[in-house]
């Protein structure tokens, strides 16, 4: 990003405290600084409770932070979270749409309520339903969906309003491998058409397959950013390792920046995400492979 270009998403000194009955304040976010560069897909990569939806919540306006700012496309989210919002496409982790309703008439009630022109809404229902691969089930009930499809209908909402910058909050978890496939394309085309995409997963793999750029948090600290290649060769390694202080059965995970606070690496290290697209799964879930010899 040029030192002249205004970041699509920036985190300035970001903390976020949440009060608790009996003991300190828990930080869930510790001096986050990172900038988004236009048109870039940037992955917060992360263990669970690392901080990645907390930070979700803040750009998007829904907590107030308790230190530090969030800027979207230079505006200040508490200076004006309208503006900020209109900016922004938002996926979060529960899709929240309406189950009896059609996939049609959700987008459509979406888009009368985000101020879609009323000329325009047949036509960019039609278009994000196609981006999505929803078209052929627009008429069937959202609650007799897959869990998958009801991702890519929520991808679809986020999309209606052209928003400049798309956040996904974990977009393929419980997702199988043909819908996480679809997810991913999709993202990328919203990259290759100009958008800024800001992705948060558990998975170091889809992380890799879609970011231009990666933060690694852990435990509300970022631990490593760069490229996936300057993380892979910063570490001579083919993937990272972030291991918490806390066990987390869920996540395994990977040695991201020798030196930094709880950071190790070991090549014995399991890993556990997401099969590749490409590769046959009898269940959809994540499987756990060995790490590098
Ligand atoms: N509303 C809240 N009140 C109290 N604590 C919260 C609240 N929201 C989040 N936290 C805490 O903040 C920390 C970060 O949570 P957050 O949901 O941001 O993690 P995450 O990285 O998104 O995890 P996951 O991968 O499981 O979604 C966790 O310890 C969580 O318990």
């Amino acid at each position: 990003m040029s030192p002249s270009e205004t970041p699509a998403i920036s985190f300035r000194e970001l903390r976020m405290e949440f009060p608790r009955r009996r003991s300190r304040p828990l930080v869930a976010l510790e001096a986050l600084t990172l900038d988004v560069a236009p048109g870039q897909v940037f992955g917060l990569l992360g263990p669970n409770g690392s901080g990645k939806t907390t930070s979700v919540n803040l750009l998007c306006g829904l907590l107030r932070s308790t230190g530090g700012t969030v800027l979207v496309e230079g505006i200040d989210v508490r200076d004006d979270v309208t503006a900020v919002r209109e900016r922004l496409g938002v996926v979060p982790q529960e899709t929240a749409l309406y189950n009896d309703l059609s996939a049609d008439e959700n987008l459509t009630f979406h888009a009368r309520l985000y101020g879609v022109p009323r000329a325009q809404r047949r036509t960019r229902v039609n278009e994000v339903l196609e981006l999505v691969g929803l078209a052929e089930r627009r008429g069937d009930r959202v609650g007799t969906y897959s869990g998958g499809m009801q991702r890519r209908l929520a991808l679809a909402r986020a999309l209606l309003t052209q928003p400049g910058v798309v956040v996904l909050d974990e977009p393929t978890l419980g997702v199988d491998v043909q819908s996480r496939a679809a997810l991913w394309e999709r993202v990328r085309r919203i990259a290759s058409d100009g958008g800024t995409v800001l992705l948060t997963t558990n998975y170091m793999e889809e992380a890799q397959a879609l970011a231009d750029n990666l933060a690694i948090l852990d435990h509300g600290t970022l631990i490593a950013e760069g490229t996936p290649d300057e993380l892979r060769g910063r570490l001579g390694r083919t993937f990272i390792d972030v291991r918490g202080s806390r066990p987390d059965p869920g996540w395994s995970s990977c040695p991201a920046s020798r030196g930094s606070p709880g950071a190790t690496a070991s090549p014995q290290c399991p890993r556990t995400e997401p099969p590749p697209p490409s590769a046959p799964s009898s269940t959809g879930s994540p499987s756990t492979t060995p790490g590098p010899p």
